[in-house]
């Protein structure tokens, strides 16, 4: 038995996790995989029904779970809680010790029409952002007074060196060449940054390092994505620079991602938030969670299911199911259904795929 932790949240979270979930039972019953799911309340629903953000039978369930599926939290509604969902979200990726969050973006093969880039831009555009996810000026103290305010960023050595290895290691399976992204003109953690991550390159004689500044990135990842392949940088550039990235592939619902630490179960999550004005309304793209699910499969040692449930994503969009966000007019579930239409018929659809890409490439290219 795989015990899976389901994190539904706020806002358009349940709707997604809940297409992320119909998926992977599905996939579960067809292949025999035993995974079992246990919903609990976590982010702005559990300051309603406990008080706090993350009750901690909720963080007990995620420590004993084989991995751990969430939506996305926050809302105004909870602004002015004494504890925010958001510190919530900060608190399960500590306690769970999730230093790294890996982000792929990429342009799907046939689908460059539906990127606000050009395609001469945007093709073959396939990066993984390798973000610090539990230290820097997220973790920082703060103060607050009526005239200041002020936010401590710090990192350590060790703390980069191990993200660092993470983002050397993908590397190696992927196109040999890692960014890291700092401020090290200006900031003293970005100087130790950039020290540290030079160091750790040495162990990696195949691997070509470059450094970048993080104002030249967010510009050079828009005119040159094809440049990148991996991208290493801390919290909170990771943050804003993945979703910048997302725009490659047409929109923020695509994408998911996958935390993970030193071996306790992963967290898996769009990059998206709770999109609270579209919430409740059938529109929300569930592809990013259900992306962030084949990651979970990947990580659970199931990557056969984790490819099927990916080229079942991946024809979906290639047909043409598209939701608002893509200029389509499926809704969340109808996205959903066809996905599992396409799961159930199985390995066929992957030749069906490949096909399909073939067309596109003609049209769109
Ligand atoms: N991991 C998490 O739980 C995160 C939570 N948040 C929280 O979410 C709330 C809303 O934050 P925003 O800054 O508005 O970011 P957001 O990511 O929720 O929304 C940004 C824009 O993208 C659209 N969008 C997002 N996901 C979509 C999807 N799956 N399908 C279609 N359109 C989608 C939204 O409608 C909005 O126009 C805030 O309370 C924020 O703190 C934000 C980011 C991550
Ligand atoms: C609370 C925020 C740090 C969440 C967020 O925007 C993210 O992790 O992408
Ligand atoms: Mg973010």
């Amino acid at each position: 038995m795989i015990n899976i932790v389901v994190l539904p949240g706020d806002g358009i979270g349940p709707e997604v996790t809940a297409e992320a979930v119909a998926c992977l039972r599905q996939l579960s019953t067809e292949r025999d995989l035993g995974l079992r799911f246990t919903e609990h309340d976590f982010g702005g629903v559990a300051i309603d029904k406990h008080g706090h953000p993350l009750p901690e039978a909720t963080l007990e369930a995620c420590r004993n779970a084989d991995a751990v599926l969430l939506g996305a939290v926050g809302g105004d509604k909870w602004n002015d809680a004494a504890v925010r969902p958001e510190a919530g979200l900060l608190r399960i990726r500590e306690e769970l010790g999730l230093f790294a969050n890996l982000r792929p973006a990429k342009v799907l093969e046939g689908m460059q029409d539906i990127s606000p880039l050009r395609p001469d831009i945007s093709r073959d555009a396939d990066i993984l952002v390798v973000r610090e996810l539990i230290g820097g000026i997220y973790f920082g103290e703060r103060t607050r007074g009526d005239h200041s305010a002020s936010d401590l960023c710090t990192y350590s050595r060790d703390e980069i060196e191990r993200i660092a290895h993470v983002a050397f290691r993908a590397a190696t399976h992927r196109r040999q060449k890692v960014t890291s992204v700092d401020k090290a003109n200006v900031l003293a953690t970005s100087k130790l940054w950039r020290e540290t991550v030079t160091e750790v390159a040495k162990s990696y004689p195949g691997i070509e390092l470059e450094h970048m500044y993080v104002d030249a990135c967010a510009m050079a990842v828009m005119t040159h994505p094809r440049r990148f392949d991996v991208i290493l940088t801390e919290n909170l550039f990771g943050d804003i620079l993945s979703d910048e990235l997302s725009v490659i592939g047409g929109s923020i619902g695509l994408l998911g991602s996958a935390s993970v630490g030193s071996g306790g179960p992963g967290l898996f999550e769009p990059i998206h938030g709770s999109a609270p004005q579209i919430a409740g309304l059938n529109v929300a793209n569930p592809a990013g969670a259900i992306a962030s699910a084949v990651m979970m499969l990947d990580e659970l040692g199931l990557s056969d299911s984790g490819r099927l449930l990916s080229s079942a994503l991946d024809v979906t969009l290639l047909e043409g199911c598209r939701t608002g966000d893509l200029g389509g007019s499926a809704t969340c579930t109808e996205f959903g259904a066809r996905v599992r239409e396409n799961l159930r018929s199985g390995l066929t659809r992957v030749d069906a795929y490949r096909e399909l890409i073939a067309m596109n490439r003609g049209c769109c290219g």
